[in-house]
């Protein structure tokens, strides 16, 4: 890392800071949800329990020898961690520990009736069906009439503030959805992130997701533009291979969204269309590679993974958590250069984020102090700003 000395690994280990609250109380919340969402029976119902109290007062206990991951989970530091509390490891790792752990006990993973069956469905599809959908798919028609570079814009800065729409983040963030969004980005590169995506010549762009349902479907309309317009001749879209982080997007949620699309009017439908086409001849392809849901930052990912980002024009990635996994989950001083950061990074890579955790590079000293006395700490975490970072 060019010049810029390591901060230190955040870790939830203090009470009172929004790590340890994620920990402490946001995935408690998230194991009842997920036994009320769906009628498990008796013995899932006892392993979301013991889950419940484990998550919070118990120690990483290491997955069974024939779990189908456990020799991933070993790479990714499993037995280095065994015996210490979750709030001693890096928080990074713990809260990818915690939906693992979710998974089990939901039998996701076992061969029997609730294998692969996505705990976070019910969520996902109340948020897909839900009427605030149809009038976002509804004021695409309005874009129509619209030069193609201000549609480009437009679809842009829908797939970003899309982030807001986080099933994990608003059930512990109170009203985060009716506090206002502050349209000023805190860091703009947007322009630099056209002259990559201007067709000259028309590249390929990997989209790495986040959420799916609502955060998703933006995504997807603008990988649709793109592709339509000759901006890029190819997509691919990195998904989760297992749910996870509660909404994030599975290939069954690309299935749906695409679904919810085409059996929409308009302009919507018409880009559903265009998704179907491109997902059917190859020019949109889906990747769910495992490392998608591991604990680590992205400068451990295995080669297989950056020879994908490394063949593409422009590597996208979507949300906070793959923010944090960017830049590494790490106490920075928010001034600290993203390009810096993000030098491992195989080819060129932009951000694109709602702000919900306090890690964050690349500001402008002044910026930083402004937000620091407007509002506290308030505008890091309250998914109320948000940023595009681009490095060429
Ligand atoms: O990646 P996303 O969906 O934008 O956000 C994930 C998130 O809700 O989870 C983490 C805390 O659990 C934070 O990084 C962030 O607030």
């Amino acid at each position: 890392m060019p010049d810029t000395p390591a901060a230190p690994v955040i870790v939830a280990d203090r009470p009172g800071t929004f790590p340890y609250g994620v920990l402490a109380e946001r995935h408690p919340a998230i194991v009842r949800q997920v036994a009320e969402g769906t009628p498990y029976g008796p013995d899932r119902r006892r392993a979301l329990d013991a889950l419940r109290t484990d998550c919070t007062e118990g120690v990483i206990t290491p997955l069974p020898d024939d779990a189908h991951d456990h020799d991933r989970w070993a790479a990714w530091g499993m037995h280095a961690h065994a015996g210490r509390s979750w709030h001693d490891v890096p928080w990074l790792w713990s809260e990818s520990w915690f939906y693992r752990q979710l998974l089990q006990a939901t039998g996701y993973f076992e061969p029997g009736p609730w294998q692969g069956v996505d705990p976070f469905r019910p969520a996902k599809l109340a948020e897909l069906d839900a009427p605030a959908t149809d009038d976002e798919l509804a004021a695409l028609d309005a874009l129509e009439d619209l030069p193609e570079d201000e549609r480009a814009r437009a679809l842009l800065h829908g797939s970003l503030w899309g982030n807001r729409a986080d099933l994990g983040f608003r059930m512990s963030a109170e009203g985060a959805e009716e506090q206002a969004a502050v349209p000023a980005l805190v860091a703009d590169d947007s322009d630099r992130l056209w002259s990559l995506l201007d067709g000259s010549p028309p590249g390929t762009l990997c989209l790495v997701a986040d959420n799916a349902g609502r955060e998703l479907v933006p995504d997807l309309l603008l990988i649709a533009h793109l592709l339509a317009h000759g901006r890029v001749a190819r997509a691919q879209l990195h998904v989760k291979p297992h749910p996870y982080y509660v909404s994030d997007a599975t290939t069954a949620d690309v299935l749906d969204a695409v679904r919810r699309l085409t059996a929409a009017k308009g302009a919507a439908g018409a880009y559903g269309q265009g998704l179907r086409a491109a997902l059917t001849d190859g020019r949109l392809e889906l990747r769910a590679h495992p490392f998608s849901c591991a604990p680590l930052p992205y400068a451990d990912m295995p080669d297989d993974l950056r020879a994908d980002f490394a063949a593409a024009t422009v590597t996208v990635l979507k949300g906070d958590l793959n923010y944090r996994r960017l830049v590494g989950d790490r106490h920075w001083p928010a001034t600290t250069p993203f390009a810096d950061v993000t030098a491992c990074f195989p080819g060129p890579v932009a951000a694109l984020r709602t702000l919900k955790s306090e890690v964050i590079t690349g500001l402008d000293p002044r910026t930083e102090t402004t937000l620091d006395a407007d509002e506290g700490g308030r505008w890091r975490t309250g998914g109320t700003h948000a940023l595009i970072q681009v490095r060429t």
